[in-house]
């Protein structure tokens, strides 16, 4: 917890503790709609490189988004690590998703032929 979000005294533990979750409730809302936002994107992007035989996964575009979100998370005082595992965490599941979308167009594009 950062020093500026608790005072050094405060004058009733259980107040303060209920309006910290409150504001931890209200990020993790946020966190979650993001997110869902996201996997909107990435949902288009499997279904768009299906569509052209693009790989699901794109290693150099990791790099750049890896060595970004560090440089991010340093300016926030986030732990660079974890930032990156959290990342790595996403797009390991939106490669699933990916290769998912790939495997079910060409089931369908089997059925056609
Ligand atoms: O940008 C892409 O090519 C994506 O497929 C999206 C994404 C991501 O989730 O950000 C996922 C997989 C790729 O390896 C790189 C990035």
């Amino acid at each position: 917890m950062t020093p500026d979000l608790l005072p050094e005294q405060e004058d009733d533990p259980v107040s303060t503790l209920e309006a910290l979750r409150g504001s931890i409730d209200n990020i993790d809302a946020a966190l979650i709609h993001m997110l869902a936002e996201r996997f909107r994107c990435t949902q288009a992007v499997g279904r768009l490189k299906a569509r052209h035989g693009m790989p699901p996964a794109d290693p150099n575009r990791e790099s750049r988004q890896v060595a970004r979100l560090r440089e991010l998370a340093r300016e926030a005082r986030l732990d660079p690590d974890f930032a990156e595992k959290f990342l790595s965490f996403v797009i390991r599941e939106v490669i699933r998703h990916h290769e998912a979308i790939a495997r079910s167009d060409e089931q369908q594009a089997g059925r056609k032929e």
